[in-house]
C-alpha cells in the first residue's frame, strides 16, 4: 500500500524566480525507508515540507500537482492541499535539522506531552504515549531534565519522541543529524533504523551521510535542481559513482575503495559497507 503518492509536483516560493520543485512524482510504500540525497539547494527540504502540508498550507507559493497521504491504519486518504497541517501531522511527523528549534518546554516530559494535550486525549492515553515515546527513544530517566541541558543527540531524540507521541505512521526527517557530532548522529540514525525495522514506521530520510542511506534505505532518490534524477535500490545507486560525483555528491569511502578494487579486478561487485568489504576480500594464501 502506498502511504505517500506525489504526482507531478512543482513548487515556486513566493517572490522566487525559479521553481524549487519541478514535476516531481514518486510513491512511498508502507514500512519502506526511502533515502533522499542531493547537493545543497536541490529541493530536498522543500520536498519534505510538502509531505506534511506545511507547503502549501502555511508556506505559500505556486503549487502544482498533488501530494496524497493515506493513513495505513484507517485507509483514509488526504490531499495535502485540502487538509489542515494539524490533521496531517497525526499521520506524517516532520523532524527538522536543528533540534533546538523544535523544543520549547521546560522539561523532557512536558515537551512530549505538549502536543498530546492539544489533541484532547484522555489522561491515561497521554501517559501511555508518553511512556512509550520515552522508552522507544531511550530517554527514560531524563523526564525532568531541562531540554537545553541535553546533548545534541538526546535533543534530537526528544524532538522525535514528541512527534512519535502524536502517533504518526510516517516519519519525514530532513537532515536530522546535520547539527550533531558523530556520537549524536549514531544515536539518531540508530533510532530511525529501529523505528523502521522494529516498529514498522514508514520513513523518508534526507541525509547527506550517504553511507547510512546506502546501508539502510530500501530505495534511494537523488535530487538535483528540483527534480528526481536517479532512483533505485542502494546497490543500483552505488553503481552510478561517476554520475554521483559529477552531481557533487560525496561518496562513502567504502564505495570509492570498492569501485577502485573492482577496476583492478580484485572485487567482482561494489559493496556498501566496510563489513561486507572485509568479508568479501580474500586473505592471500600462504
Ligand atoms: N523560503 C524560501 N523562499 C525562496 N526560495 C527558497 C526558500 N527556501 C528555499 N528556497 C530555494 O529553493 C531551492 C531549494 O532549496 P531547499 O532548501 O529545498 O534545498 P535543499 O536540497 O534542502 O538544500 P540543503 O541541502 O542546503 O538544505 C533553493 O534554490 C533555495 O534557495
Amino acid at each position: 500500500m502506498n502511504v505517500i503518492t506525489v504526482e507531478d509536483l512543482s513548487f515556486k516560493y513566493r517572490r522566487a524566480e525559479r521553481y524549487s520543485l519541478r514535476d516531481v512524482s514518486f510513491t512511498v510504500k508502507e514500512g519502506e525507508l526511502l533515502g533522499i540525497i542531493g547537493p545543497s539547494g536541490s529541493g530536498k527540504s522543500t520536498l519534505c515540507l510538502t509531505l506534511n502540508g506545511v507547503i502549501p498550507n502555511s508556506i505559500r507559493g505556486e503549487f502544482k500537482g498533488d501530494v496524497i497521504i493515506r493513513d495505513p491504519r484507517t485507509g483514509e486518504e488526504f490531499n495535502t492541499k485540502e487538509t489542515p497541517v494539524a490533521r496531517l501531522s497525526t499521520v506524517v511527523g516532520l523532524v527538522l535539522q536543528n533540534p533546538e528549534s523544535q523544543l520549547f518546554n521546560m522539561t523532557v516530559e512536558e515537551e512530549i506531552a505538549f502536543g498530546l494535550e492539544n489533541l484532547g486525549l484522555e489522561r491515561n492515553e497521554i501517559l501511555r504515549r508518553l511512556r512509550w515515546a520515552l522508552e522507544v527513544t531511550g530517554l527514560k530517566g531524563l523526564e525532568k531534565e531541562f531540554p537545553p541541558n541535553l546533548s545534541g543527540g538526546q535533543q534530537q531524540r526528544l524532538a522525535i519522541a514528541a512527534i512519535l507521541a502524536m502517533g504518526p505512521s510516517v516519519l519525514v526527517l530532513d537532515e536530522p543529524t546535520s547539527q550533531l557530532d558523530p556520537v549524536g548522529r549514531k544515536e539518531v540514525l540508530g533510532l530511525v533504523s529501529l523505528l523502521n525495522r522494529e516498529h514498522g514506521m514508514t520513513v523518508v530520510l534526507v541525509e547527506h551521510h550517504t553511507d547510512y542511506i546506502l546501508r539502510y534505505a530500501d530505495r534511494v532518490m537523488v535530487m538535483t535542481d528540483g527534480s528526481i534524477v536517479m532512483e533505485g535500490k542502494p546497490e543500483e545507486i552505488a553503481e552510478e559513482a561517476e554520475e554521483l560525483r559529477r552531481l557533487g555528491i560525496k561518496l562513502p569511502a567504502v564505495l570509492e575503495v570498492s569501485h577502485e578494487l573492482r577496476k583492478r579486478e580484485l572485487l567482482d561487485r561494489v559493496v556498501l559497507t566496510p563489513e561486507e568489504l572485509l568479508s568479501t576480500l580474500k586473505c592471500p594464501s600462504r
